[in-house]
């Protein structure tokens, strides 16, 4: 008979949305290692902070209480949300797996289940994040629709009580985090990722323990998908090159191309072969809409983490070269 073996410890925050992914993350590790796995609940600055996220501006207040209790040996891994990871990984701390992204997309939870086109002029849309705002500003400016952008913050089911009780007729959350709190019936309209690109690595999970529990590493690697991985690597090295924190106006999303017209008469030049490309779009705006630069490129999917990281830079590069930088406002360091 097998040893009965310790649980594993999994660090996180005490919020509805982190406990959801804490919890589905700790079946499937359980599933797989066949150990138990238990919640251990930390209190991040994040969390009880009540200024505005974009006031503290640091990256990563939800992350650095885990962090440290990884550090320390009081948890064995730690779930984040992937889009609130500061871009720079600490040498002593390993992304031990970055399972299947969910959809990336922004929703909102509008009034009388409303989509966004039907909303009345001057609907007013709560969102905190500069990225929403910019994008949400361009899109009526160049649509000759009339909104107006507020400025909120709070967790999902503070943001959507905007709604319920009348103050706002819109607010914008992130579909992932809708669904992983069993709210996405809520949701009234979806915005196309060509109107609003969602966060570098909106929708994905990080995985994370300490660099040298090689073991755990092992383990943890099956619940890791390397299209999301290279995906958000190379959405994550373009936030990093334009020098942006994460409460920045910069949207970001690599993904699979619409299927290129070759392929899809299945022209013979193609040979049977699917070319296996990935697309990499970038935007960064001011957020009333007024300036906004979007690019895009497409390419052979990277193999490795360097070749995501350099599809990033040089796609913010050439987004610096269309002055990106005097959009962004004051620079987080
Ligand atoms: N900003 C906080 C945050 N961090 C991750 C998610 C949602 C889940 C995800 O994007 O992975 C949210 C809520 C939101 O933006 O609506």
């Amino acid at each position: 008979m097998s040893e009965p073996r310790e649980p594993l410890r999994l660090g996180t925050r005490r919020s509805k949305l982190a406990m959801a992914q804490s919890g589905q993350v700790a079946e499937a590790v359980s599933r797989m290692t066949g150990r138990p796995v238990e919640l251990v609940e930390i209190t991040t600055y994040g969390d009880t902070s009540r200024e505005h996220l974009a006031q503290i501006g640091g990256t990563g207040v939800f992350v650095t209480a885990l962090r440290y209790a990884l550090l320390r040996g009081e948890v064995d891994f730690a779930v984040h949300s992937l889009k609130d990871l500061p871009t720079a990984q600490p040498e002593e701390l390993a992304l031990a797996a970055v399972p299947v992204r969910e959809d990336p997309r922004d929703v909102i939870v509008a009034r009388d289940a409303l989509k966004f086109t039907d909303l009345p002029r001057g609907a007013r849309i709560g969102t905190g994040s500069p990225r929403r705002m910019a994008q949400l500003n361009a899109y009526a400016r160049s649509h000759g629709l009339d909104i107006e952008t507020v400025p909120i913050r709070g967790n999902v089911d503070t943001r959507i009580d905007y709604v319920r009780d009348g103050r706002l007729d819109a607010v914008v959350l992130a579909a992932a985090g809708l669904s992983r709190i069993g709210r996405m019936d809520e949701a009234t309209d979806f915005l196309s990722v060509d109107m609003v690109l969602p966060a570098p690595g909106q929708g994905a999970l990080a995985i994370e323990c300490v660099a040298d529990d090689a073991d755990l590493i092992a383990a943890l690697a099956g619940l890791d998908d390397p299209f999301t991985r290279v995906a958000v690597t190379a959405e994550r090295s373009l936030l990093a090159a334009l020098e942006a924190g994460c409460s920045a106006p910069v949207g970001a999303l690599a993904d699979l191309p619409p299927l290129s017209a070759p392929l899809e008469r299945g022209d013979p030049q193609a040979d049977g072969q699917i070319v296996k490309e990935m697309r990499l779009r970038g935007v960064v705006g001011t957020p009333d809409g007024q300036s906004l630069v979007q690019l895009s490129t497409t390419g052979p999917v990277p193999e490795t983490h360097d070749q995501a990281m350099t599809l990033g830079r040089e796609l913010a590069a050439e987004m610096l070269a269309q002055g990106a930088a005097g959009l962004m406002g004051e620079r987080a360091h």
